[in-house]
């Protein structure tokens, strides 16, 4: 079944979300209203990746992140992931209870992050991405994007096998948005299942992006039910999670798609 990965920001920048949950008391109820919408995982960022977004330092980030981690992490709230590029952020969360380091940049941003992770016994999300928000877009030119990302998603998935992180711990993800123009998002999600038959579990995030925004317009509302729609989309290719801002509405509609093709019982 198809998981849903609840985003808590506690940036004061992010993109669709900035500043909303930035107290540790906001975070943490809004870890339990993720929770209480069905979310099965929570994924937590202290760092903006918005495109144009300038880096915090590590010790920043770990400010911002670790008191609620710390306090959400107990056994009756969901699986925590830690959304970050940095290794010492990676560390210090999955020692507050962090199961899965989920690193958009794919382990290159830090080169200490695969080594660092496989002395955990956490899951690592490798996403593709070809650089920082300040300047992706500068190197955002595809010929073939679908077999470009594929192919430097296994170069990722080979680098962090090498640096000692099991195959079966390595979650990837094609990174809709990250410098990718609207164009090239939709044919990624088009041939999705390219990427899932690769054997690795896969993780999509299109929640509020741009991608979105073209079709949905600007409106809060309209965004989650296109995102929702995205989320069957991504289920029905064989997706292990989708990352999204609105749990219960793309919670609904994995339940519609599941009663639809008799995939199982249940939320
Ligand atoms: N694995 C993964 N992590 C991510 N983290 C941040 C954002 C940017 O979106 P946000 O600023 O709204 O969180 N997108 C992804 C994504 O698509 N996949």
């Amino acid at each position: 079944m198809t998981l849903v990965m609840g985003i808590l920001n506690v940036t004061p920048d992010s993109f669709s979300d900035g500043g909303r949950f930035l107290g540790v008391d906001e975070a943490i109820a809004h870890a339990h209203a993720l929770a209480a919408s069905g979310a099965d995982i929570i994924d937590v960022g202290g760092e903006s990746t918005r495109p144009g977004a300038t880096r915090v330092t590590s010790e920043a980030e770990q400010v911002r992140v670790l008191d609620l981690i710390q306090a959400i992490a107990l056994p009756t709230l969901p699986t925590i992931s830690i959304d970050t590029m940095n290794a010492s952020t990676a560390l210090a969360a999955v020692a507050a209870g962090v199961r899965i380091v989920n690193d958009v940049s794919g382990g290159l941003a830090d080169p200490d992050m695969l080594p660092a992770v496989a002395t955990t016994d956490a899951d690592i999300v490798l996403q593709h991405w070809r650089g920082h928000s300040a300047d992706m877009y500068a190197r955002a030119h595809y010929d073939d994007i679908v077999s470009e990302v594929i192919g430097e998603l296994a170069a990722r998935t080979q680098a962090a096998v090498d640096a000692g992180i099991p195959r079966e711990r390595i979650i990837l993800d094609p990174g809709f948005g990250f410098g990718k123009e609207p164009a090239d998002n939709w044919l990624l999600a088009r041939e999705l299942s390219r990427l899932t038959a690769q054997g690795h579990r896969v993780l999509v995030g299109t929640s509020r992006k741009r991608m979105i925004a073209e079709v949905a317009g600007a409106g809060e509302r309209d965004t989650d039910i296109a995102t929702a729609v995205t989320s069957v989309l991504a289920a029905q290719a064989g997706a292990w999670a989708v990352r999204v801002h609105d749990v219960a509405t793309t919670r609904l509609a994995l339940r519609t798609w599941r009663a639809w093709t008799g995939s199982g019982e249940g939320s």
